[in-house]
């Protein structure tokens, strides 16, 4: 730990976080605790690359917002349709955790479908005080006799009502004298009663048999999964996950160990495929492509996914080959290049009927900004997945802007206030791997306090076990 963030500047009230913080929220030789603002470059902002030519000089650059929602139609061509999602698949309900409804979840049954005891205690017929039956009545008996007027049975909750039952009477609220009769104690309210229907849950209360549950389009979570065997469900209609083949591209990268003669680790390969998951897809294909055009050529080309990403080579370096190989494939460029930082130069193409490709950079982070500004929008599309809400929080710092183009900038949320941390440069992780969230920065920058648009990242509210199943 180099330095602590202090108290005042930090609304935590947990220290260990705030430490964890500032180790992304200071430059080295720093005082401690400031958070970047305006006037401080950013690592990102003093590396050799930050003085290159901006975006605004490529012809085909596509605006941020613009670049999404392109992504996002993008399945909305050729044979799959209007919709653009898959061709629904009935699938047993533990395996459609995580995926969306194709058909509207209908009741099968009436809920409850019995008239149930919603306490433990006795059902009574008539006023009291009532003749005990010897035999009880447990949740999963068959029917129990009628009672008469005057008479009350044990009951436990989740029972069947016997026949001409007009209440259940709470086990506390009950007590048989020494002849074995049972009485209403004072401790019901008002004392000493039990009103017709009390603590009995008719057939039908929450939802009678044909009646729709949920629409088409929502996110089959655990409750819907209860929802669903509760309504007599086996099997539930949802649209599949869009397979996956990820192609990592580089000579320079190792699987292991340390970096070494120029070669370093490959971060991509651990990244993506969990975050693709989260983003709903089935990740078929995990791959190292060399820099190999005709390699490229044939694992794009095998690949039946719907949904190729490849990392690294979208530049016009020696060895980027993705360029040349969509040329060759005949492959419909949708997206060349958008107006963000970093990731500028990620890319979508139409490979051919039903197929995608996105190009991901392969500096990191610039990666991830590819992977939130086209994949994510494409996935969701075919995945049927509903658009998450866009929501804004004031900036706790100033965040420098790009003249022409869109930030997106590592943030953690505390307090309500968004936190831009440094370390945010394209070849770097160690911003977002401490961040909640990614912050949309318009062109020109943002000043502290100003609303910032937050794209979430999956585990931020999830937790891991939730977005990753
Ligand atoms: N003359 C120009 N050069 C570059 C420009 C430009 O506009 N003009 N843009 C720069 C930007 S911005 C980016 S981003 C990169 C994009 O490059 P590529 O997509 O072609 O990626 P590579 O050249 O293959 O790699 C870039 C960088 O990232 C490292 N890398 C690649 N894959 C991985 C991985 N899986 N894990 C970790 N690191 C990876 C690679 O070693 C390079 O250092 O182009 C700039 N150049
Ligand atoms: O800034 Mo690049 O756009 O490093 O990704």
């Amino acid at each position: 730990m180099t330095a602590h963030v202090t108290r005042a500047d930090a609304d935590a009230d947990d220290l260990d976080v705030e430490e964890a913080l500032a180790l992304v929220n200071e430059v080295p030789g720093r005082t401690p605790g400031r958070t970047p603002g305006a006037r401080t470059p950013a690592p990102h902002d003093r590396s050799p690359g930050a003085d290159r030519p901006g975006a605004e000089g490529h012809p085909h650059t596509t605006v941020w917002t613009d670049a999404r929602a392109l992504a996002a139609r993008a399945p909305r061509h050729g044979t799959v349709g209007r919709t653009g999602y898959l061709t629904p698949v009935d699938l047993p309900l533990a395996s459609a955790l995580g995926l969306t409804l194709a058909a509207p979840l209908t009741a099968l049954t009436d809920l409850p479908s019995f008239d149930t005891s919603a306490m433990d205690g006795w059902a009574v017929s008539g006023p009291g005080p009532w003749t005990v039956r010897e035999e009880g009545v447990l949740a999963g008996h068959a029917e129990h006799p009628s009672l008469t007027d005057g008479e009350a049975v044990r009951i436990a909750t989740g029972a069947r009502i016997p026949p001409d039952t007009t209440a259940v009477l709470r086990s506390e609220h009950g007590r048989t004298d020494d002849s074995g009769r049972l009485h209403v104690t004072a401790a019901t309210r008002p004392p000493h009663t039990v009103s017709h229907g009390q603590d009995i849950r008719p057939r039908g209360q929450e939802c009678r048999s044909g009646d729709q549950l949920l629409p088409v389009g929502t996110p089959v979570s655990p409750p819907v999964l209860g929802m669903a065997a509760a309504a007599g469900y086996d099997t539930l209609s949802v649209v599949p996950r869009p397979r996956a083949d990820v192609f990592v591209l580089g000579d320079e990268l190792l699987n292991e160990g340390l970096p070494h003669d120029g070669l370093i680790r490959d971060a991509l390969g651990p990244l993506l495929p969990p975050w693709l998951r989260a983003l709903g897809a089935e990740v078929t294909t995990v791959r190292r492509v060399g820099d190999d055009e005709q390699a490229l050529y044939e694992a794009i080309t095998a690949s039946d996914a719907h949904v190729v990403v490849t990392t690294g080579g979208t530049a016009a370096g020696p060895v980027d080959h993705v360029h040349p190989v969509l040329r060759r494939i005949g492959a419909e460029l949708l997206v060349d290049g958008v107006a963000v930082r970093p990731g500028h130069p990620m890319l979508l193409a139409r490979t051919r009927e039903n197929q995608h490709l996105v190009g991901l950079p392969g500096n990191p982070l610039a990666a991830v900004s590819g992977l939130l500004t086209l994949a994510e929008p494409l996935l969701r599309t075919l995945a049927a997945r509903p658009a998450p809400e866009p929501y804004t929080l004031p900036l706790r710092g100033a965040v420098q802007g790009h003249p022409h183009d869109t930030r997106l900038v590592p943030v953690s949320v505390r307090g309500g206030r968004a936190l831009p941390l440094l370390y945010n440069g394209p070849a770097m992780l160690r911003g977002i791997a401490a961040a909640d969230a990614l912050a949309v920065v318009p062109p020109g920058g943002a000043q502290p306090g100003q609303e910032a648009e937050l794209l979430d990242l999956p585990w931020a509210s999830g937790g891991i076990g939730v977005c990753f199943t």
